[in-house]
């Protein structure tokens, strides 16, 4: 039987993730594994699961490399990468948000400096707004913008709101809430629909049970 790859993104979400495949029964030794290796093969339920940046998920779906992937959805609405989403994981819940020094009032300020990890999220969200802005990107402690002048708000996650509150912002404006997703490639979904279908069904029956 051929293989079926799913991605994984690594970091805060990689053992949750794993943890759903393996209460799906899809057996493997997970505390072990997610150390440093890269690809994780089950021989049992011919699965091989492959480890990428979180950014990096959606891209070896497009592309392929992977037929399952699991992506928040920030990423995919960052990204738009051409694959189906087929499953909300509900976990990995966070919310996309406008932030800011306490002292400034965004709603005032003409040409504002947004600095940002999500450019595209950033932009089309002051496009529909209608305001000017002028996207500065990052690729992390975005918090940090702000407080030394870099940007006058930041587009970020905010899941406890701990790094903001550390960092003395506050949320001027949410934009949407993000959690995890099941993506899959589209030629996959044809040529191994069956194993799929099983994997998908199996994966929403996990979801549903934990209520996660
Ligand atoms: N504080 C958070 N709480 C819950 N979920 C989060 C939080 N931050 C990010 N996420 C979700 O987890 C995904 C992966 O985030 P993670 O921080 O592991 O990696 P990353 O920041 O995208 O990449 P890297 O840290 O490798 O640059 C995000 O795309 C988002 O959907
Ligand atoms: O509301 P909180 O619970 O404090 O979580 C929000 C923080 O988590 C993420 O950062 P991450 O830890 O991924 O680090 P990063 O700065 O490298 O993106 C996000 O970008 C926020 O900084």
């Amino acid at each position: 039987m051929e293989y079926i790859t799913i991605a994984l993104p690594k970091g805060r979400m990689a053992e949750i993730s794993l943890n759903i495949f393996e209460k799906a029964g899809f057996s493997h030794n997970t505390v072990a594994d997610i150390s440093r290796r890269l690809v994780i093969t089950d021989e049992n339920s011919r699965l091989k699961f492959i480890l990428v940046k979180p950014f990096d998920v959606p891209t070896y779906v497009e592309h392929g490399a992977a037929d399952l992937g699991v992506s928040g959805k920030d990423i995919l609405l960052e990204q738009k990468r051409d694959c189906y989403e087929i499953l909300d994981l509900k976990f990995g819940k966070c919310k996309m948000v406008v932030a800011g020094l306490m002292d400034i009032k965004d709603n005032f300020l003409s040409n504002k400096r947004v600095a940002t990890k999500f450019p595209r999220i950033a932009e089309s969200h002051y496009k529909q707004k209608g305001e000017n802005v002028e996207i500065i990107k990052l690729n992390g402690s975005v918090e940090l913008a702000p407080i030394v002048g870099l940007s006058e708000v930041i587009v970020d996650i905010v899941e406890t709101g701990r790094t903001l509150k550390e960092n003395g912002l506050i949320i001027h404006d949410e934009i949407f809430q993000s959690s995890a997703r099941l993506i899959v490639n589209k030629a996959s979904i044809k040529t191994k629909s069956d194993r799929i279908k099983e994997i998908i069904y199996d994966i929403k029956k996990i979801i549903d049970k934990d209520n996660i």
